[in-house]
């Protein structure tokens, strides 16, 4: 490929105007901070040829040259053994042998970005992924969208309601509605940098304290089937883990020990939208030449920026990280195949997941030829539901969805999956650890009246922690199902 070449062109789009020249990024040594281009590994620049939807319109590129820098010289968030290890489980959720819990907000913030929040947000993927475990019988790999969930793509570029632009995320601009607030202001991604750090820390330090030990967990659990009325459905199935977990104590199995390497393991992921962030923090490791991004263990590109010849497919295709991609219900088979190619050509199990999120009324049309495009060309990809982004309506000028589409949607996508004999291998939710009042349902019965109670979200509306939950031991019942007709098929 003519990288060099490529990279004297006149951008197509973006958020650079003019000429790559002009910007200095052919020119001037890493080592001043001042290019954005890594001499050495120019195809990793090969994107900035490439329209790049969903970039914020950076006012000042001086300002964005020095955020760049910044982040070029700090530590990476993860390690690329980690991120290792990543594929290694999803390669086992691709052949079946684990299921994929993937969750936290649509759009972190920096004022949410707390102990307590992010306490309560590992909490509840925790004892989903207990309900899930059990439901499953396998292990569940557990991918937050968290520590770095910071932008948003939009689907206009000015809010109707304010007439300002549109709010990004955190990582952009604020969500206060002021023109100031909203101007993009890269400065905001090295802060981001800073809150995913931070968040981190104390994310690795609560997967190796007691904090996550089963035991802690599943108390957890049965506080919730306990003292809810949401939660007392599932109280036949809370007591069957119980008896579970009372075996493996009978049997010396320590549960207050979260795994054998005394922690559990849980990943961190987001959206790959700002490409300049996640080129700054893409490195090469040196034992091994690895291109990763080192923003977090996984991440995915979304239903608005995954064109095959654009910028963000580009850059994506060429680091090692697991890679998720939406796709919605107009995405045709052809297309996810030549997805599936272009980021996993060599077919590593564990590289893709796709991420379908074709809501309730469309999965089970639109899905089932997609999947056996895909499968009849041998790809190892895991297949994830995301039942909240194709399910989002409009409540008097309130965004939310529907706890009981979000359940059809899960449930189709198990349906598609049965009948074409392949692993409904994940769920992808956005979620909280509070009990806010942002989708309707759900065991609390939260109706239309209830949404102006505690609408905190940022962007999208989020399952709160007792729906969350309640989603988890719905699932775990399809679970069981599936495996009891596995167990069937086996036996006959
Ligand atoms: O999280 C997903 C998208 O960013 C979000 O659904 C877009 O929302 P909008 O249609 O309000 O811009
Ligand atoms: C933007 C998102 O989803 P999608 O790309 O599927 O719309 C998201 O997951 O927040
Ligand atoms: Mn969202």
């Amino acid at each position: 490929m003519a990288a060099g070449g490529n990279r004297r062109e006149t951008f197509a789009a973006g958020p650079y105007p003019g000429r790559v020249s002009e910007l200095g990024l052919d020119s001037a040594p890493v080592a001043t901070g001042q290019a954005l281009t890594d001499q050495a590994h120019p195809e990793l620049d090969l994107w900035r040829t490439l329209p790049a939807k969903q970039q914020p319109n950076w006012p000042d590129q001086a300002a964005l040259r020095g955020a760049y820098a910044e982040l070029s010289a700090l530590p990476p968030l993860v390690i690329a053994p980690e991120v290792r290890s990543l594929t290694e489980r999803l390669a086992d959720v691709a052949r079946g042998e684990a299921f994929l819990l993937q969750g936290g907000d649509c759009a972190e913030t920096f004022a949410a970005n707390t102990a307590n929040n992010i306490r309560d947000k590992v909490k509840t993927l925790l004892q989903m992924a207990v309900v899930l475990t059990y439901g499953a019988s396998t292990p569940v790999v557990k991918v937050a969208r968290i520590a770095g969930q910071y932008a948003k793509p939009r689907s206009a570029d000015i809010e109707t309601s304010t007439g300002l632009p549109s709010y990004r995320g955190d990582a952009v601009n604020g969500l206060e509605a002021t023109l100031a607030a909203r101007l993009p202001d890269p400065y905001r991604m090295v802060s981001a940098y800073h809150h995913s750090a931070a968040a981190l820390n104390l994310i690795r330090a609560f997967a190796t304290g007691g904090f996550s030990s089963l035991s802690q967990v599943h108390e957890w659990n049965k506080a919730f089937v306990r003292d809810s009325a949401a939660g007392r459905r599932y109280e036949l199935m809370a007591t069957d883990i119980e008896r579970a977990l009372a075996f493996m104590a009978a049997c010396g199995i320590d549960l207050d020990r979260t795994s054998e390497l005394g922690g559990v393991e849980l990943y961190t992921s987001h959206e790959g939208l700002l490409l300049d962030y996640e080129r700054a923090l893409t490195r090469v490791e040196e034992s091994t030449g690895q291109v990763c991004d080192l923003s977090a263990h996984m991440i995915w590109i979304g239903e608005r920026t995954r064109d095959l010849d654009g910028a963000h497919m580009e850059f994506l295709s060429r680091v090692t990280n697991p890679i998720g991609c939406k796709i919605g219900p107009k995405a045709s088979p052809d297309e996810v195949l030549a997805i599936a190619e272009r980021i996993n050509p060599e077919h590593i199990p564990g590289r893709l997941t796709l991420i379908s999120r074709m809501g309730t009324g469309r999965v089970r049309d639109a899905l089932p030829a997609v999947v056996e495009k895909v499968n009849a060309a041998g790809h190892p990809v895991v297949w994830a539901c995301d039942p909240m982004h194709g399910n989002t309506r409009d409540v008097g000028g309130v965004k939310t969805r529907h706890f009981d589409d979000v359940l059809d949607e899960v449930l189709g996508f198990f349906e598609v999956h049965k009948d074409l004999g392949t692993h409904p291998g994940g769920l992808h939710i956005e979620l909280t650890g509070e009990d806010v009042t942002e989708c309707l349902g759900g065991g609390q019965e939260i109706g239309e009246a209830d949404l102006g109670g505690r609408y905190e979200t940022a962007c999208d509306p989020r399952l709160n922690t007792s729906q969350a939950l309640e989603l988890a031991f719905l699932v775990a019942e399809m679970l069981q199902a599936t495996r009891s007709r596995r167990a069937q098929a086996h036996t006959e």
